[in-house]
Parts: C-alpha cells; structure tokens; sequence
C-alpha cells in the first residue's frame, strides 16, 4: 500500500438518513482497493451544512490529521465539490469517485481505458458546467473574466466525449460481429453477470480450467474475458464480465455499455450472488443486480448461481437457499472453489441452452452441396441420410442454424 495514499472518511447521519453500515463497509473495501490508508472516520450528527454537505468544524478536525484525501460517505453536488475545494485545498472524494478510481487503475485494455475516461468526462461535465454557471453569477469571489476557460474547457469535454462514443461503438460493433461469428460456429453464448467480488472469474476458471485474475477487492474484472466450454456435446462461450455495484450512475451504466453487451446479448445469463453474504445484504445485492440487468435489456434465460457454499454449513446454506428464492430465478447452490454443485450447475445451464430443432433438408446431387453439407458440421446433429432423388438429412439444431442451413439447401436447389 502507497503511504502517501491517506484519507479520512467523512459521514453525516440523521433521522432521515442514517448511516447504512453495509454501505460503510462497502466504502472502506472501496478506499481500501485504490490503496488509501484511512487515518480517522469523522461522524456528524443531525446538523448540516449545505454549502460542505458536512459542518466546517469536522472538514477542519479532518484535515488536522494531513490527509491527503477526504472520503465524503453521503454524495456531493458539483457546487458543494466546488465549495470545499474552494476553501479548503483538499482533494474531495465520495464513492462514486472512488468507483472511478478504481475502473482507472485497473483499466488495461483500450476498450476499458475508453470506458473510463468516458465515464470520467461524464461526470466532470456537469461539474464544469456549474462552476461556469457559479462564476458567471458571481458568487464566487475574485475571479476575472468570469468562465472563459471553463466555458473552452466545457466544450472541450464535450468534443472528446462525442469522439469516445464513436469509437466505442466501432468496439461495439466488432463485439457483435464477434457474437456472430462464434454462433455461425455452433457456440452457444454465456454470460457470467453478477455484483462484484461474488466469484464470477472464480467460477470462469474451475468451469473452464483458465487461470483469470480473481482477487478479493472490488471490480478486479473490468473487460470480458472469453473462454470456450463443453457440457453434455453442447459447445457454449463462457464470458466473464465486470461486476455491478449499488446506485451505479446511469452515465456509468452507459460508458460501458460495449462491455456489458456481451451479457444483454448472451444466449443464457449465470447471475453469480455470494451466498455467504448475511441475509440482508445478500438480497440488496440481488436486488441491485437485476436492476442492473435490468438496464441492459437482458431478456435471455436466467440461472442464479448461488457460490462460496464451502463457507456455509449445509442448513445455514438452505435456510439462506429458500429464503431469497423469490430474487433467484432457477437457482442452484455452487463453490467456485472446491467444485461443490458444479455438476448439477452444468446439468443446468444445459437445461436452459436455446433448445434444439429436428428438421430435414434436401440437397441435390451436386458438388456443390457438399458445401452446404460442411457448413452442417459443428453446427447441427447429423441424425439421418437417405438416398432419395435428392440427399435427405434429418438433422437436430438450434432455430437460427436450422434457418441458416435451410436457406442455403433451397439456394443450392433453386440454381
Ligand atoms: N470461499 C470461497 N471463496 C470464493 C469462491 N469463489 C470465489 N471466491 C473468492 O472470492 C473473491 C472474489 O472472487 P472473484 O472471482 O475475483 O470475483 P468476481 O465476481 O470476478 O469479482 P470482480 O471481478 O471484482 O467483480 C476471491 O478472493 C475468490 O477467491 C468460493 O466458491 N468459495
Ligand atoms: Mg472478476
């Protein structure tokens, strides 16, 4: 850990809005991922103040302690951003920048570099935005020639964010033509969707014998990882994606949108939970991932996986089994780590694969249909030939293949 990296966390609690204690420790582990040391945790009681979001008294007993972050619990508005930078020269964070943070240290791929500062300019925009408003009003002390370089500096996030989408959307593009592809081929997509931290790229590698970094922090996974897996002859892609978070901002959501379209267009969703999360928390998360699923129009097939069951005895984990079944479609209880449950996870994911067609097809005898007849292997069962006037085959594939071969045996038929 970085010793520089220090903070200290700042909360306000009142009747209305008590402190949520599971949100607090989300919030450490969330400091804690980008490295912060935090030195003191500062809580202020009933009284307000609009202009900081928490009493000038406790920013100054914060910023005894030198830090050289200050964590906000409770969300800040760009103006109360703007007032404590203003007058006291701290660096401001609340938990959506920490998420940001976060996406910006691990981002390696051009894909999730795009994301991110996409997100970023995002938010900074309206930020800009109202600081420019702020000066032109002139509530703000000593400024001269209020705005010009907020007002150049808006139209420049504006210009690079129009520029990002463009790009982003070709990297969209490529995804889906890579989905096609692999469907052409006769794959089957999955994808691994679920809050953070709940075991996907675990489950990835004990389903698929990969090695994907999984670590014990927030959003260890930011861009997809892809690996092929076979149950029962039925040929699936299996794809890891960056895990979901309560509240997320809608702009967030957007930003990576290419990314989480590997789960808005896969054939079967595996909604990955912790199991071993106490009760409350278990079903704020299910509840935050559907949400999420939710945004990204998911209309797939859903199977919740249950993991980390090794971390349970066998009632706790039933009694927690039956008692979120109402957020847990089709659910099935698994470990990721000593491969408990795994099996009747496979028996159900084949469950619910896109089911299978018998239909014939006719083919004269050409040499070109021996085109046709490659392009069948791999994507559909031979069942059975028979040597009529034309080549008879009775065949067992998924809809789309069936309607693919079908259209070119009556291309070959038609010549
Ligand atoms: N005991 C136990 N730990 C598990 C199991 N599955 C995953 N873990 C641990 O949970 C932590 C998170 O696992 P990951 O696979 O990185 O989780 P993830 O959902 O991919 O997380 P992000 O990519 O950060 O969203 C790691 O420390 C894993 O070793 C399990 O079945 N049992
Ligand atoms: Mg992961």
């Amino acid at each position: 850990m970085d010793n520089d990296k220090t903070a200290v966390l700042l909360m306000r609690e009142n009747p209305a809005n008590p402190i949520d204690p599971y949100r607090m420790i989300e919030l450490r582990g969330l400091a804690n991922a980008v490295g912060y040391r935090v030195l003191q945790e500062i809580k202020q009681r009933r009284e307000r103040d609009h202009r900081f979001q928490i009493g000038r008294g406790k920013i100054e007993e914060a910023l005894s302690c030198h830090p050289k972050k200050l964590i906000f619990y409770n969300p800040l508005s760009p103006t109360q951003v703007f007032n404590i930078r203003s007058e006291f020269p701290a660096q401001v964070l609340d938990r959506f920048n920490l998420i940001l943070e976060i996406f910006a240290s691990r981002a390696s791929t051009r894909e999730a570099k795009l994301q991110v500062e996409l997100a970023r300019l995002s938010y900074d925009a309206p930020q800009v935005r109202s600081e420019l408003a702020l000066k032109k009003r002139g509530e703000q002390p000593g400024f001269r020639g209020a705005g010009a370089y907020e007002q150049s500096m808006y139209h420049d996030i504006r210009g690079r964010m129009a520029k990002i989408r463009g790009e982003l959307k070709e990297v969209e593009a490529m995804g889906e033509g890579r989905r096609k592809r692999r469907r052409e081929l006769g794959f089957d997509l999955i994808a691994l969707a679920g809050y953070t931290n709940a075991g996907k790229s675990t489950l990835l590698n004990t389903l698929t014998g990969s090695v994907v970094n999984a670590q014990d922090q927030p959003f260890t996974t930011l861009s997809p990882t892809t690996r092929a897996l076979e149950i029962n002859g039925r040929r699936t892609m299996l794809t890891d994606t960056v895990g979901f978070i309560d509240d997320l901002p809608h702009f967030l959501i957007k930003a990576f949108q290419s990314t989480l379209s590997e789960i808005a267009q896969a054939d079967l969703v595996l909604l990955v939970a912790d199991l071993s999360d106490p009760l409350e928390l278990l079903r704020r998360k299910l509840v935050a991932s559907h949400k999420a699923l939710w945004d990204c129009q998911v209309t797939a097939p859903m199977i919740t996986v249950l993991n980390k069951m090794d971390r349970l005895d066998e009632f706790d984990a039933r009694m927690r089994f039956d008692q979120i079944k109402d957020l847990a479609p089709n659910p099935v209880m698994v470990s990721a780590h000593s491969s408990q449950g795994q099996e009747s996870l496979k028996e159900c994911i084949y469950q619910h694969l896109p089911p299978l067609k018998e239909y014939q097809i006719r083919l004269p005898y050409t040499s070109r249909s021996f085109g046709v007849l490659s392009r069948l292997y791999g994507t559909a069962e031979l069942l059975d030939v028979s040597y009529e006037d034309e080549l008879v085959l009775s065949l067992q594939g998924r809809a789309e293949d069936v309607a693919r071969l079908s259209k070119a045996a009556e291309d070959e038929r038609a010549k």
